[in-house]
């Protein structure tokens, strides 16, 4: 066969792949049309996860999950938008991992704001100026971001979905030493997951950490410093064009993020593979028994309780807290929504979400 053969051939099939994704896309009109009618919402994961299993399971060539996952989050995503242009909120700036989790799930063509703070991005979800907020929760190798966690307490969102992506850092710099580095900027949480590339290579060197609001922020520091250094995403280099050093210089090369999609109203359907993230404000916890009768609760019916956060209460001068607990299963599966009934005056359900393993 010669290429130009072959490439005959992909023509044809991509003249039919168009073909067919256009008339996918006259039947998301009329989803969408329906959807209006009825008052519903546009996006919805478990729907979308549904056909993710399905294609995965019946295909035998030469596309890995991947790979279908990221043709079809895209395909998705643009037909949301043909229903109802999408705006998005992330902790930006741009660049960031936060970004790069946003575009995972809402494409090329939905329309981003990169925002500041985490607190900026919960308010601007909050009064209605976007629909969706992606914000990162957890790292599974240093642990939550408090921020994000005490805002769900103070605000009043539902999670709509997970999502977990590796986290590769490089580190970038315009020095031709690191010898000549005075400034490290970084997110305080990545030189935490960068300590041991750290102090292999700088230990004894006069490189002062700083910690800034963002890896991409870094990037441009270090874009704009010529003996300053950034640990940030291979993306922010790039864009800030700081050549990259090392790459990949994280302990952990299990080192994954995990954020949420939030929104202001939002209910999913269950999917049979779902998490339920709620909050616990317990009366009592001074008096013994009451958190453990509380789980306890859980575990009579056999719910996995999968985490369980304990933050502040900031009442006053006490010492009292709440708990952020996640469990598997939907919050309308019988056994959990008896519990969510029972505790009513002091748990909130964030919402019940596909869970990504
Ligand atoms: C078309 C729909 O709306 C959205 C788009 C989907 C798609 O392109 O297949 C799937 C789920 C929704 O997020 C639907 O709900 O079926």
């Amino acid at each position: 066969m010669t290429l130009e053969s072959l490439r005959n051939d992909i023509d044809t099939l991509d003249d039919q792949l168009l073909a067919l994704l256009n008339q996918r896309m006259e039947l998301v009109r009329k989803v969408g049309e329906l959807k209006r009618t009825t008052n519903t919402v546009i996006y919805r994961p478990e729907r979308e996860k549904q056909i993710l299993d399905r294609l995965h399971e019946q295909n035998n060539g030469l596309l890995n999950r991947p790979a279908i996952e990221a043709i079809f989050l895209e395909i998705f995503a643009v037909s949301r938008n043909l229903e109802l242009p999408e705006r998005i909120a992330y902790l930006g700036p741009e660049g960031t991992f936060t970004h790069q989790a946003a575009e995972s799930r809402f494409g090329a063509m939905s329309t981003y704001m990169a925002l500041p703070t985490i607190r900026s991005v919960f308010e601007s979800v909050e009064t209605g100026r976007v629909r969706f907020g992606v914000v990162p929760i957890e790292n599974n190798q240093e642990g939550v971001v408090e921020e994000a966690i005490d805002l769900l307490l103070e605000k009043d969102l539902r999670i709509v979905a997970e999502i977990k992506i590796p986290v590769h850092f490089t580190f970038a710099t315009q020095a031709e030493n690191l010898a000549d580095i005075t400034h490290i900027y970084s997110k305080d949480i990545a030189f935490g997951q960068c300590s041991r590339f750290l102090n292999d290579y700088f230990d004894g060197l006069k490189a002062e950490m700083i910690p800034v609001e963002s890896t991409s922020k870094a990037a441009k520091l270090a874009s704009q410093q010529p003996y300053a250094a950034a640990i940030c995403s291979g993306i922010a280099a790039k864009l800030f064009d700081v050549p990259v050093l090392f790459d990949n210089i994280e302990d952990s090369d299990l080192n994954r993020t995990r954020f949420l999609i939030l929104a202001k109203d939002f209910v999913n359907q269950p999917s049979g593979h779902d998490k339920t993230t709620l909050i616990a404000r317990l009366p009592n916890t001074q008096s013994p028994g009451v958190l453990a009768e509380f789980l306890q609760e859980f575990n009579n019916r056999n719910i996995n309780l999968t985490k369980i956060e304990s933050r502040p209460l900031r009442d006053g001068a006490t010492f009292r807290y709440w708990f952020l607990l996640e469990c598997e299963g939907h919050a309308s599966d019988p056994d959990l929504h008896e519990i969510l009934n029972h505790h009513s005056a002091e748990v909130k359900l964030l919402g019940s979400y596909v869970r990504v393993s």
